[in-house]
């Protein structure tokens, strides 16, 4: 056996050189009884014993190609996103996926790149309904994985794979319904194993479930991986080798398009590279259409991983290849990407395997949503997905499979392209390229500032924009009335986050600041004081059982805008004086306000408190510490968050509610509003997650 030696770090040249010296057919090891490739039919190298697995010799062609029709049509007539490297972008159609806006991906000096575009097809095939629920705590429905499937063929993805037909009842009833769907991108895909060693491919129940689910496609997974045969198996490489090529030849026997995953191929290979290149050879000389090598254990580096497939790619010049990897080194992504540029100039293209936001098996499988735009912005793949609605696609999958969303996921979170050094803001704020890899809008993501102690007034000015409370076309004297403003709410956003509080998830509070600071601005009510009680009732009088019980009550003076006109002022104020109770104080506080202010405002409607969050800041003080509270009030879909930061958690929840009250009649009042009155609604808070594939607002 000769085992696989890494190659000495070679930066870019590594690949080609490699797969040159290495694996140019009849170069590979010569063990294990592989014949030079000289005569191998379109220069697929023949191992010796893959003629005794499918007796002939196959011949070769790019056969998913042709099941696709779409082998040879330029990227234009395909509707292809082509994306620039090296910031130029090829004149391509876009079928509604945005060529301009790939233009502008990649335009500027962060565009430049120092490779060479990727010149490979790229077949994109989705796993997250098969690995991806492998996940620790994912379980999806039948109805789940439609709608999974609906939204990823109207995405543009090439192959789903639903499941696996023989292994439940609820996969199995999956491919049943799946068989109405009619899809106008994807090739369904059914996965199962290659038959038990003690069957016949008759009489396998495993092979059976998938020719039973009806799906066009069905992928095996077959070991490659010598070691893995023997301890996992108990089978002879032999035997695997005949597993692989019965099941295979069963399959196409049926006229579906059979892909092999070649289940630790890499590890197989850098052990032993004649056999895992057997076990490639069995499947094609059965008829494979594809062959998909995976790094199971994820324990691969994008060098190996590249310089293996190139060897792969040049034993087996006429074979469709993929890669499916997973995150267990943090490579997955890499490792797939260089599969592909290892595959660059190969006339079969590459099957991409992944899953939506990574999900998979212990640390998950390679990450299509990182995938997708690395190959199409960077690399300049033409691929048929609709690359604007990559970040809809993400938050849907997310939502469907009850996962929170990673906020730092590259192109798709929350927080890929949003800004809080005030340094980097104020760059952003004279260009965005500054510190911007892509333009957000490419994949449906939007670019957000973040408010913080680490603001500077640029963040404010920011902020002060997007509420459109100053506008594109103000004046010199309004820009400057606005700059000092930002200076003054940027030194009390300082001292309150010194003070507990934290503005970036609490976006109302800095909405607030501002709108406080515009000249005509009228504070909608202001609280002259309060008091809470709570106490024990007696549960005594006549027939009662005697036990006491928790009274809270609390007793709140307001001071109102409005009142009943007869003073003759525009804005009159009027006194108040309300009582509420409840579980606790701030619940009773909260009644206490709701009935002062829905009874002087109508405009509060049915506003009401969603959530309530308390966190201690310095719990070693113990009872004296500071505590923060973060409110989210709530007016049908929309949600606002405010803040408010004391040692006395009661002050800092009335801070808080203060806050979320007077934020929605600030901005529904006109005569609260000053010279503001007309600030538009429509991008009020939309609570994070909702909106799918639009701006994230965390008011
Ligand atoms: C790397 C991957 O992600 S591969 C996919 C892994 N995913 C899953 O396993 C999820 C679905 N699995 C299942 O539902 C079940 O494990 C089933 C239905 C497939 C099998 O269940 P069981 O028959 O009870 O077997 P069990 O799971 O205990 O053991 C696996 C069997 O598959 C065999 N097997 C494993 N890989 C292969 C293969 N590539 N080809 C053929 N047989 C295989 C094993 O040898 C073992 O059989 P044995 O015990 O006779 O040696
Ligand atoms: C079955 C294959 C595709 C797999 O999940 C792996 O090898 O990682």
């Amino acid at each position: 056996m000769e085992a696989y030696v890494a190659p000495p770090v070679r930066v870019h040249a590594a690949v080609g050189a490699a797969a040159d010296s290495r694996a140019t057919a009849g170069a590979w090891p010569p063990s294990r009884g592989v014949a030079a490739a000289a005569a191998a039919p379109l220069g697929v190298a023949r191992p010796a014993r893959a003629a005794r697995v499918g007796g002939q010799w196959p011949r070769r062609r790019c056969s998913l190609a042709a099941a696709h029709g779409r082998r040879g049509r330029p990227a234009a007539q395909r509707g292809v996103v082509v994306a620039s490297v090296g910031g130029e972008v090829p004149s391509s159609t876009t079928g509604g996926s945005g060529a301009a806006a790939a233009t502008a991906a990649t335009s500027g000096p962060a565009g430049a790149a120092l490779d060479a575009p990727c010149d490979t097809e790229v077949l994109l095939y989705d796993t997250t309904l098969r690995d991806g629920t492998q996940q620790e705590g994912i379980s999806l429905s039948v109805m789940d994985k439609l709608r999974v499937v609906e939204k990823l063929d109207h995405f543009g993805v090439d192959y789903i794979e639903g499941g696996w037909p023989g292994s439940n009842a609820k996969d199995a009833e999956f491919f049943d319904r799946a068989a109405t769907l009619s899809l106008s991108n994807a090739r369904l895909v059914a996965f199962g194993s290659t038959r038990h060693k003690s069957a016949t491919p008759d009489s396998d129940a495993n092979l059976a479930a998938l020719l039973d689910s009806g799906a066009p496609v069905l992928t095996l997974v077959g070991k490659a991986c010598a070691y893995q045969v023997r301890v996992v198996l108990g089978a002879t490489p032999q035997e695997n080798l005949d597993m692989i090529g019965s099941s295979v030849a069963h399959l196409k026997a049926a006229e579906r398009e059979v892909m092999l995953d070649a289940e630790h191929f890499f590890d197989g290979y850098k052990a032993d590279p004649a056999y895992a290149l057997e076990c490639v050879a069995a499947a094609v000389a059965a008829g494979v259409d594809a062959v998909v090598l995976c790094d199971t254990n994820g324990g691969c580096t994008p060098w190996e991983v590249g310089t293996i497939t190139a060897a792969v790619g040049a034993a087996f010049p006429g074979l469709r290849l993929g890669i499916h990897c997973h995150n267990d080194c943090g490579m997955a992504v890499a490792n797939s990407v260089a599969a592909v540029r290892a595959l660059s100039g190969t006339t079969c293209g590459c099957v991409v395997q992944g899953t939506i936001n990574g999900y998979g098996e212990r640390t998950g499988n390679a990450n299509l949503t990182t995938i997708i735009p690395v190959l199409g912005l960077k690399l300049g793949v033409p691929l048929r997905v609709a690359m604007a609605s990559l970040t809809s696609v993400s938050r849907f999958v997310d939502e469907v499979a009850n996962v929170p969303q990673v906020g730092g996921a590259p192109f798709v979170g929350a927080s890929a392209f949003a800004h809080k050094g005030g340094i980097h803001v104020a760059a952003v704020l004279k260009d965005a390229d500054t510190y911007q890899h892509v333009d957000p809008g490419v994949v449906g993501n939007a670019t957000r500032v973040l408010v913080s102690e680490l603001s500077g007034r640029g963040n404010l000015l920011s902020k002060a924009r997007e509420l459109g409370l100053l506008r594109e076309d103000a004046s010199v004297a309004e820009v400057d009335a606005w700059g000092a403003r930002a200076r003054n709410v940027l030194g009390q956003v300082k001292a309150l986050e010194h003070a507990g509080c934290t503005f970036e998830a609490a976006e109302a509070s800095v909405e607030l600041m501002l709108r406080r600071s515009a000249d005509g601005y009228r504070s909608p009510f202001a609280m002259l004081d309060f008091s809470v009680l709570t106490g024990l009732r007696s549960g005594g009088g006549p027939g009662a059982s005697g036990e006491a019980d928790t009274v809270t009550r609390a007793t709140i003076k307001l001071e109102l805008l409005g009142g009943d006109g007869a003073s003759g002022d525009a804005c009159p104020i009027r006194v108040c004086l309300e009582v509420g109770e409840g579980n606790g104080p701030v619940d009773a506080v909260n009644a206490a306000l709701q009935r002062a202010l829905r009874g002087a405002y109508e405009v509060l409607g049915e506003v009401f408190l969603s959530d309530y969050k308390v966190r201690i800041l310095d719990a070693e003080r113990a009872t004296a510490a500071t505590t923060r509270v973060m409110v989210e009030m709530r007016d049908g879909p929309r949600s606002w968050t405010t803040v408010g930061a004391h040692p006395n958690i009661i002050v800092a929840s009335v801070q808080a509610l203060l806050d979320g009250y007077e934020y929605v009649l600030a901005r529904r009042m006109p005569e609260c509003a000053g010279g503001y009155a007309d600030v538009p609604e429509a991008d009020e808070a939309v609570s994070e997650g909702a909106g799918l594939g639009v701006p994230v607002s965390a008011h």
